[in-house]
């Protein structure tokens, strides 16, 4: 990842006065999703850029060490080798950005990973994910202990009573605890887009979260109602233009949920592009959270190598 984001002291002042320029961002949202395309003959090389930045997921309640196993073998080798020689990348080492677990599966990510000889950091959800309604000191040991499991990323969710009722203070005082309860594990900000009430609520929380030291900003925890959507990602890309701006800070952005076919993937990679430029598109500045992506990107990169749509049985384990 990139060189941690320190921080600055709340100021209330840039936060209350945030404006959004809403027909502006639905404009450049429906220019992204119908007139900006990714030429052909680049299209494989921007869809295997896709799956080193995603956050491969599992988040199920019925998540077991032998599912999160094989996350963890597909995560290390998520494209056939052929398909990766054929379109000439053999030696770029192709893996996903991350694993992404709940914290009672982070033991095994990272012993499986260990065991392969995977350098790929798993990620865990905390806080009390995905609703955050929980004492701030459960949630804070929650952090310790999985950092001590050997989570590389914290995954927090932010509390949304606070951002609702304007308490911003309050939400940078938790975030900078939570921030230093990760010690030198990253954290990326969850902050529930769907539940926010208001675009300008998701730019103040932005700008919130990048002040109390989020290393990422993450949109959604994919079990709200309204997940990743291109406006809501404009509108943080926007933020984090502005705290860079202002702080020569970089944050990283994760939008998560509901991204399933590789159309999904490249739109949010032209987003990138356009709203934060060439810098932000590595997996250490973007990721994708994502459980069901990666087998439609596999799909699409069989179809461009062979001409043909793969069956199930000729793409690696799911
Ligand atoms: O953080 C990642 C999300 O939970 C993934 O959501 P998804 O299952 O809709 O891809």
């Amino acid at each position: 990842m990139a060189d941690r984001n320190p921080g600055c002291d709340l100021d209330l002042g840039w936060v209350n006065n945030v404006r959004i320029n809403l027909p502006s961002v639905k404009r450049r949202a429906e220019t992204l999703g119908t007139k900006r395309t990714v030429k052909k003959q680049w299209q494989a090389a921007w869809l295997l850029r896709a799956v080193t930045c995603i956050d491969l997921t599992t988040l199920s309640g019925d998540d077991t060490n032998a599912n999160v196993q094989r996350l963890c073998h597909k995560a290390a080798h998520p494209v056939r080798d052929d398909i990766i020689e054929a379109l000439g990348m053999g030696d770029a080492g192709i893996t996903c950005g991350a694993v992404c677990v709940y914290p009672g599966r982070v033991n095994g990510a990272v012993k499986t990973l260990k065991k392969i000889g995977a350098d790929i950091p798993v990620a865990a959800v905390a806080t009390g994910f995905p609703s955050g309604q929980y004492h701030l000191r459960t949630r804070l040991e929650e952090i310790k202990l999985t950092v001590a499991d050997g989570a590389n990323e914290i995954d927090i969710v932010i509390n949304r009573e606070m951002a609702l009722t304007g308490n911003w203070q309050g939400l940078y005082e938790e975030l900078k605890a939570m921030r230093e309860a990760c010690g030198n594990a990253h954290l990326k900000a969850i902050l529930a887009v769907g539940e926010l009430g208001s675009m300008t609520n998701v730019y103040k929380a932005s700008l919130v979260a990048m002040m109390a030291g989020a290393d990422f900003i993450k949109t959604s925890t994919g079990k709200e109602g309204v997940n990743a959507t291109i406006p809501i990602g404009i509108v943080m890309c926007r933020a984090i233009r502005e705290y860079h701006e202002r702080t020569g800070y970089k944050v990283g952005f994760k939008p998560a949920g509901g991204i399933r076919t590789a159309k999904d993937a490249l739109v949010w990679l032209i987003l990138i592009k356009e709203e934060l430029g060439d810098e932000w598109l590595h997996n250490h500045m973007f990721r994708i959270g994502a459980s069901g992506l990666l087998a439609d990107i596999e799909r699409q990169l069989f179809h461009y190598v062979y001409g043909r749509y793969a069956a199930v049985s000729e793409l690696p384990m799911a």
